[in-house]
């Protein structure tokens, strides 16, 4: 039977950020990210190059100092006991950093000197069935062996947290395949998986929960299958360009708003049947096609600011 705590580890967020914010000299990297993680959940953390994904990773992992604002990290504060985090958290940075001059078997061997015994076992089958020579040094390894090497340290001590900054990078379809499916599997035991990616196909392949971070900024976030119910494409044709078109009232939010000669194209949140025969029944309106958006269509909406609804400061 499980106790009160271990019950209360079940459902206590596995990492929470409360306006967290990282202000380099030159730039915003992460402004008020305010994120709520439970267990067993495969979270994806998208953004596009820049956008902030590997400083909110360094952050959590207590590499990075934040400028203001707070997080924890399996309850854990990662800005005052970053040791305590790294040792109850798996994480594969996207630039994993080994000892080049150890062999594969002695960077296990030395890594297992930091867990409990059933470390090495695991790591050196996780490395056979990567098919990597333990006596391989790892300056001889390609990229993607780099990466396996790196996924079996941060993977064979079974953590509860698993983060990952581009995870698959460097690796084989086949590889990677095998891979995602096995996050599936750690997220199907309870435990959490932190991944970032710019990879929309392999997001959608795996994750449940969702952020899309814009210039430092959380632009949508929440359950995977939710937002692709709650955003659609809506093209609206019209006599003419300059035709103003109604108004879409609460809770709908324009993600998106492109316009092409007499064709406006929008992404729409919670779009509902009235709104659109409001929009069919606006003058000079003469068509109007609506369907769910694509996750890519989605994550496109997010990163691309559209003029007139770029926040004013
Ligand atoms: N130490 C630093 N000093 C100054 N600026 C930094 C520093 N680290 C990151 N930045 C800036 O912060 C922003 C976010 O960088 P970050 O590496 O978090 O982006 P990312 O989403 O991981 O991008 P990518 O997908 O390209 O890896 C970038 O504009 C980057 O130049």
């Amino acid at each position: 039977m499980s106790t009160t705590s271990e019950k209360d580890n079940a459902t206590q967020p596995v990492i929470t950020t409360d306006a967290l914010t990282m202000h380099f000299r030159r730039c915003e990297a992460l402004t008020d990210v305010d994120l709520t993680i439970r267990p067993g959940t495969v979270f994806a953390l998208l953004g596009e190059n820049g956008a902030g994904k590997t400083t909110m990773i360094r952050i959590l992992t207590g590499f990075q100092q934040p400028t203001s604002g707070s997080c924890t990290v399996c309850g854990i504060d990662p800005q005052r006991e970053p040791q305590a985090v790294r040792k109850r958290i798996g994480y594969v940075s996207d630039a994993p950093a080994l000892y080049d001059w150890m062999t594969v078997a002695q960077i296990g061997g030395f890594t297992a000197s930091f867990y409990d015994d059933q470390f090495l076992p695991v790591y050196q089958s996780m490395i056979r069935r990567y098919e990597i020579q333990p006596e391989q040094k790892i300056r001889f390894l390609s990229k993607g062996q780099r990466a396996k090497v790196a996924l079996s340290l941060a993977l064979a001590h079974d953590p509860s947290l698993l983060i990952m900054d581009e995870p698959t990078s460097g690796l084989d379809p086949k590889v990677r395949r095998s891979f995602l499916e096995s996050m599936i599997d750690r997220a199907a035991t309870g435990r959490t998986v932190f991944l970032s990616s710019h990879q929309i196909s392999e997001v959608e392949r795996v994750a449940d929960t969702i952020a899309i971070l814009h210039h430092g900024r959380i632009r949508l976030m929440g359950d995977l299958n939710e937002i692709r119910e709650s955003i659609h494409q809506v093209v609206i044709d019209t006599d003419d360009p300059l035709r103003a078109i109604a108004k879409l009232g609460e809770p709908a939010e324009i993600l998106m708003e492109e316009t092409q000669g007499r064709s406006r194209q929008l992404y729409i949140q919670n779009l509902d049947n009235g709104m659109i025969d409001a929009l069919k029944s606006t003058p000079g309106v003469t068509d109007v096609r609506c369907r769910l958006a694509t996750l890519e269509e989605i994550f496109v909406a997010c990163t691309t600011a559209s003029p007139e609804l770029e926040p004013t400061a």
